[in-house]
């Protein structure tokens, strides 16, 4: 059966009553529907901030009408469950809420749970289990534990029907689920062809093949995914620039496989103003463009064995999810080979080119009969403008239910489980393990804004209240619209993205002392938020003995980097806490013994 991943036009919360033919007695269509409904909310976060797990969650009274829903708009923000019992009001008491995937209790907080215990939910009904298996099961526990009827599609029923609802579930999610059970990102090819299969004429020029309304979705692709990736040859005919050019909201990493590093000086990819670059390249290629590349802020790797794989591997090590290939035929050719790619999207333009050596989206695949071509799967259909948009699966989504039956069979198959030494505690993501240690935790803190103003304020995120003292006290009045811009940004990832991008564009705006009290200012932020929250204080203490790194590739200051290089200075000042802390409990233990 075809899955349609329409983005759900409707906003947030909306209400809207089930057509008649939903409303049959059929209960598990009826299931069904839901559970699609919240998977299609759920993709309505996707593009605005790097890849983490999207929920959507669908209150539905026993007649079959929906009373509320919300989606989870990213991490830090409220819970689609907390959205949807506010938009559902008295409605939620004896509903049945509907989730595409079980919430990760990430923080102990429980926000999530309590929203749906509080509000009189009589039954939830879920379309997976969290992939990670930390978090796996524990908020159903807690929902069944509270007198909740909870059904999980795929374990307590199980119909043709409700089994396609459940891949929908699967698929909004995919990128984490393939964390989960592999050891490369999720990755789509995604290229423009015309009628007669050409991705350029025969002299290399290609724009523009699709529609403008094609090009537009293809920045929302960009926008969904961690990196963008093109080969050499695709730099030095295009010259792109490889941005979601959307508005606000996540903006991809660049990234350039070459083997022979022979690009121009001059490209657009080498302007990392917005975003960054990565090269990976031959190790020993070209060493003084190596230089040159350095000296304009763009990264370059190198790889002993340069193919699709290898730096897949190396991309998904450094906490990539999601890859989209915009490369030409055969850097394609060479990622379906390697069985990187799971994905295809291709916009089909009418029209025609012709021209024998114009190239075509995938060169040599070294297939000589029919017989061996490789099938998709779950193919959809769509008319976009003027071109046909056709996309489908070269390699499944990994069904969660074979291949993690249990959360004791789990930890063989989940390389995320316990990749370190056990004296070393890494985090990076917020729902990582010890995630809730990360600057991005959604536990919201209330301190002055700094400068002159004294006000106390709430910060929705440590990160919040650390991007917007870059601009504290700055004597101009867009200084001052930028610390409200970022004090009301909707996630931290979207603070993040205005301090890092003011500070870039317009560096008259950040305060002089800056880099002085940079440090200062994190550690205030992070002694209020311990403080506020016991459950994370008793988290750090029962950290002591191990070493805090944050495991942030590409933050060298405040991360540990990949290789240990970086100075983890967020690590360190966690550990300076946890110290502090245990000097009071040693002087209150002192004062009582002598007492
Ligand atoms: N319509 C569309 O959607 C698109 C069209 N195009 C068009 O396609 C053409 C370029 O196609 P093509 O040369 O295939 O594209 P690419 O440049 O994307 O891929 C080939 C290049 O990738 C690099 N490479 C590194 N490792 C490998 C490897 N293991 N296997 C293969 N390549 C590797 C090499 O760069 P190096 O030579 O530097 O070592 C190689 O030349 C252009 O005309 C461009 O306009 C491109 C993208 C999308
Ligand atoms: N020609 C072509 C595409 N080409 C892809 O888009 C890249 C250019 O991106 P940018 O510089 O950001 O606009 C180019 O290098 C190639 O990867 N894409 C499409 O959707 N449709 C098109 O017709």
């Amino acid at each position: 059966m075809a899955l349609s991943f329409r983005i759900c036009s409707s906003p947030l919360i909306c209400r809207a009553t089930l057509s008649d033919g939903d409303n049959s007695r059929n209960h598990h269509a009826i299931d069904a529907a839901f559970i699609r409904r919240a998977a299609d909310l759920a993709e309505m976060s996707a593009g605005f901030t790097s890849p983490h797990p999207n929920f959507g969650c669908v209150i539905a009274t026993s007649s079959g009408k929906v009373a509320g829903e919300g989606y989870l708009y990213a991490q830090g923000t409220k819970p689609a469950e907390a959205l949807a019992v506010e938009a559902a009001r008295e409605f939620s008491r004896g509903s049945t809420a509907y989730l595409n995937m079980e919430p990760g209790d990430c923080h102990g907080d429980h926000t999530a749970v309590s929203a749906l215990v509080q509000a009189g939910i009589e039954r939830v009904v879920v379309g997976i289990r969290h992939p990670l298996q930390h978090l796996r099961g524990s908020a159903i526990r807690e929902l069944r534990s509270q007198g909740i009827e909870v059904n999980v599609l795929g374990e307590d029923f199980e119909s043709k029907v409700l089994e396609d609802a459940r891949k929908s579930c699967l698929l909004v999610n995919a990128p984490l689920i393939h964390r989960a059970c592999s050891r490369v990102p999720f990755s789509v090819l995604k290229y423009a062809m015309t009628l007669d299969g050409k991705i350029a004429a025969s002299s290399g020029h290609a724009a523009w093949i699709s529609s403008k309304l094609s090009r537009t979705r293809v920045f929302e692709l960009r926008g969904g995914s961690d990196a963008v990736i093109v080969g050499g040859n695709t730099v030095r005919q295009d010259d792109p620039r490889l941005t979601a050019r959307h508005g606000q909201g996540h903006t991809p990493t660049r990234i350039v496989m070459t083997q022979s590093l022979d690009l121009p000086e001059k490209a657009n990819l080498w302007d990392v103003s917005e975003v960054s670059t990565i090269v990976v390249t031959q190790r020993g290629a070209r060493k003084s463009f190596q230089k040159f590349l350095a000296s304009k802020g763009v990264e370059v790797v190198e790889f002993d064995m340069l193919n699709p794989r290898e730096v897949m591997e190396y991309f998904h090590l450094r906490g990539y999810l999601s890859i989209l290939w915009e490369c030409g035929g055969t850097l394609a050719a060479s990622a379906i080979s390697s069985s990187v790619i799971h994905k295809v999207v291709a916009f089909v333009a009418p029209k025609i080119i012709g021209g024998s050596k114009a190239p075509s989206p995938v060169g040599d695949l070294g297939m000589v009969e029919m017989t061996q071509a490789l099938n998709l799967i779950d193919v959809c259909y769509e008319q976009v403008g003027p071109d046909m948009l056709v996309s489908g699966f070269l390699q499944p989504i990994p069904d969660l239910l074979p291949v993690i039956p249990s959360e004791d069979a789990t930890v063989e198959i989940d390389p995320s489980v316990d990749p370190f030494e056990p004296s070393i505690i890494f985090f990076y993501k917020t729902w990582d393990l010890y995630g809730s240690f990360s600057n991005f935790s959604p536990h919201p803190i209330r301190m002055p804004c700094g400068g002159e103003n004294d006000d106390y304020m709430t910060w929705s995120s440590v990160e919040h209240y650390y991007q917007a003292n870059k601009f504290v006290g700055v004597e101009n009045p867009m200084a001052h619209e930028c610390v409200e811009k970022i004090r009301t940004a909707r996630s931290p990832e979207e603070a993040a993205l205005i301090g890092r991008s003011t500070l870039r564009q317009k560096p008259e705006l950040v305060r002089n002392d800056w880099e002085d009290v940079k440090i200062e200012v994190m550690y205030k932020a992070l002694k209020c938020k311990f403080a506020t929250y016991p459950h994370l204080k008793s988290m750090l203490l029962s950290t002591v003995g191990s070493v805090l790194v944050e495991a942030s590739p590409h933050d060298l200051f405040w991360g540990g980097g990949r290789e240990g290089e970086g100075l983890n200075y967020l690590g360190r000042l966690l550990m300076q806490l946890r110290s502090e802390y245990l000097g009071e409990s040693s002087v209150s233990a002192e004062k009582s013994s002598s007492a």
